[in-house]
């Protein structure tokens, strides 16, 4: 399989190494350019992202991905290149209006709320899906009862599939690192995402832990079909994870390709993968 320099048309699918069938282009970043001031942090970048496939952006440390991610998740809108998602060119929106698109996210740093139990926490990430007024919300009528029903019942399936129900009524403040990100990443389910962006899903973890979030990561995406981009700085994790990987680098994209391309690809190996991370 040659994936790198798009070789593919937008509406083709590939089969991953491991027999996963891979569809056409969901999101398309077409020469992104975004400044701070002086600082160009993305230089003219296109990549896709396909329909069911586990996409990586990697490189050293202030390469731009975090910014990129930004992008895609509409926190940051470039002063140069367009974003496509799915068929459609997106106009500069809120984080909250690509929320209801369809694309959730985890953070880097954690970031749920403390004092409130794991069950809670995750329900916040069904906000929404729930359209009833807070009139009838209040007064627990008709369509705000159902649809208490239906979150409770998705939410559920959600702790299960991510095996944190002995944890559901336990504060998060309570909570090891390892289990806090799983209960963010439960909480990012709970939107059931089309598009999952994962901020270093593995940052801080244990080698037990990262077992757990590779294996948690790889099902989501088997189970619900859920297309993922993440980063990470982990690069075996990245490249036992991902089907495709972008490697940025001062703000610049050097390869895109399969991990087994991205690993011989001259550029990267110069400006990444000979240096040690972390
Ligand atoms: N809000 C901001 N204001 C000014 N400069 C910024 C801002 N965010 C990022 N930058 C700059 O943009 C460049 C890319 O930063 P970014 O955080 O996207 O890189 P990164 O690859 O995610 O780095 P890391 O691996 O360290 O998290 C860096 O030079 C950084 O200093």
């Amino acid at each position: 399989m040659m994936l790198e320099n798009q070789t593919l048309a937008p509406s083709d699918g590939y089969v991953t190494a491991d027999g996963r069938q891979i569809g056409g282009v969901m999101m398309d970043l077409r020469n992104i350019t975004l400044r701070f001031g002086g600082v160009e942090a993305i230089k003219d970048i296109s990549f896709d992202i396909r329909e069911g496939e586990i996409r990586a952006i990697i490189g050293p440390n202030g390469a731009g991905k975090s910014s990129m991610l930004n992008v895609i998740s509409g926190f940051y809108v470039p002063q140069e290149g367009e974003v496509w998602f799915n068929g459609a060119k997106r106009p500069p929106t809120k984080p909250y209006q690509v929320a209801r698109q369809g694309i959730a996210r985890t953070f880097q740093n954690i970031a749920l709320f403390e004092g409130m139990s794991v069950l809670d926490n995750v329900m916040t990430g069904r906000l929404r899906q729930m359209s009833s007024g807070l009139f009838s919300q209040a007064l627990w009528w008709g369509k705000a009862q159902t649809e208490e029903v239906e979150n409770r019942a998705a939410v559920e399936r959600i702790i299960d599939f991510l095996e944190i129900q002995s944890i559901r009524k336990t504060p998060v403040g309570r909570l090891p690192y390892g289990l806090k990100k799983r209960v963010e990443l439960a909480r990012a389910l709970a939107a059931e995402p089309h598009l999952l962006l994962l901020d270093e899903p593995m940052a801080g973890m244990n080698v037990e832990e990262k077992e757990d979030m590779s294996r948690f990561i790889l099902d989501v995406n088997d189970e619900f079909g859920t297309t993922i981009a993440l980063i990470e700085h982990d690069m075996g994790v990245v490249m036992d994870l991902s089907d495709r990987v972008v490697v940025m680098d001062y703000g610049r994209k050097i390869g895109d390709g399969t991990p087994e391309e991205v690993r011989n690809n001259e550029a990267v190996i110069d400006a990444y993968l000979g240096v040690s991370h972390d």
